[in-house]
């Protein structure tokens, strides 16, 4: 459950008179997020999502929200957020921010095969494209930044060996980030937690991302690391699944082929992606946000990402 502002059909009666969607139907409050308040909402025009930010302010919501409609201008399948009269896409809804959007058709694919990840893959590449002349910049808030001074706080909670491990991962990724490749890498909005739960699918055609509140500026090639983490993997092991990661890859180099220092990065950002999560699931575990309500996620899960692209070899991006 994680409905945390409940929200009616008689709170939306005159609230909704700002848009030109019709009457308020149905309200149902959705269980799975576990960031925002998420309702399905119909009205007399179709079905949209309502979400209530808990966590987000007003003054952070443009970044994502106008990502969102700028890359739907562009033909990247995402929800569109609705503009009240005033032509406004952030609203207020009990003293807090919120967004009515589109709402996707189908369910999430969370068994996918190589026509998915090939469907994920092109529309990855189309989003990064279409993204480039967005006009507002913000960092990827789970970058580089926020591991350096997420470090210190997890490890005294760590056994030695994976302490081992993260400094270790740590200091590579310093190194890294301050190479002649790294400066190479094509960057802008990226996604930053396309998972499979984040993807809609009805049968095999893709009908959109959704959830773009981990996004930010970072490279492309970040992003795409971080989709094969999750898409081409078996989750038992972490280890990558070559057929359903070739597929990823060829479908999103056919729509943007990967530059030279794209190829050279691509297995330390395959470490960076799995260290980005790996690093948020430790902090969530170890310190939980007062009233969680949900069982944090695995980060074993990730520290074995990690340690499988540490020691293996990875797909070639081309
Ligand atoms: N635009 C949308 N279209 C269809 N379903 C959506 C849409 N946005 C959210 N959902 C549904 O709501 C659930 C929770 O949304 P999500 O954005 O993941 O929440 P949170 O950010 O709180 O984790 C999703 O798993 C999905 O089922
Ligand atoms: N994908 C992240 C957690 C973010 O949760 P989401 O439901 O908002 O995508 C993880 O698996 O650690």
């Amino acid at each position: 459950m994680a409905v945390f502002t409940p929200v009616n059909l008689d709170d939306l009666t005159d609230w909704m008179h700002q848009f030109k969607l019709g009457k308020p139907l149905a309200i149902k409050g959705i269980a799975s997020g576990i960031e925002n308040s998420n309702f399905f909402l119909t009205t007399e025009t179709g079905e949209f999502v309502l979400t209530i930010f808990e966590q987000l302010s007003f003054a952070q919501l443009p970044f994502y929200l106008h990502l969102m409609r700028h890359l739907a201008e562009r033909g990247v399948l995402v929800p569109v957020p609705i503009a009240n009269q005033q032509g406004e896409i952030i609203h207020t809804l009990h003293g807090k921010p919120a967004s009515i959007v589109t709402k996707l058709e189908g369910a999430s694919q969370l068994d996918p095969r190589p026509v998915h990840c090939a469907a994920v893959g092109a529309m990855l590449a189309k989003m990064h494209m279409a993204g480039e002349d967005f006009g507002i910049r913000q960092p990827n808030l789970r970058g580089l930044d926020w591991w350096q001074a997420t470090t210190p706080v997890v490890l005294p909670y760590l056994p030695e060996d994976q302490q081992h491990l993260l400094r270790a991962e740590i200091h590579a990724q310093e190194a890294f980030a301050a190479s002649a490749i790294y400066r190479q890498l094509p960057h802008g909005p990226v996604h930053a937690d396309l998972f499979r739960n984040n993807v809609m699918f009805d049968g095999e055609r893709l009908t959109g991302f959704f959830d773009f509140y981990f996004a930010g500026c970072d490279t492309w090639i970040f992003d795409v690391a971080v989709t094969v983490n999750d898409w081409c993997i078996d989750l038992e092991t972490g280890a990558l699944d070559f057929a359903r990661a070739r597929a990823m890859l060829d479908a999103y180099h056919a729509v943007r082929p990967f530059n030279e220092a794209e190829k050279h990065a691509w297995k330390p950002v395959l470490q960076a992606g799995a260290l980005r999560f790996w690093l948020s699931r430790l902090y969530d575990f170890h310190l939980p946000r007062e009233a969680e309500m949900l069982t944090p996620h695995d980060p074993t899960h990730f520290e074995r990402i990690l340690r499988q692209r540490i020691e293996n070899p990875v797909p070639q991006l081309y």
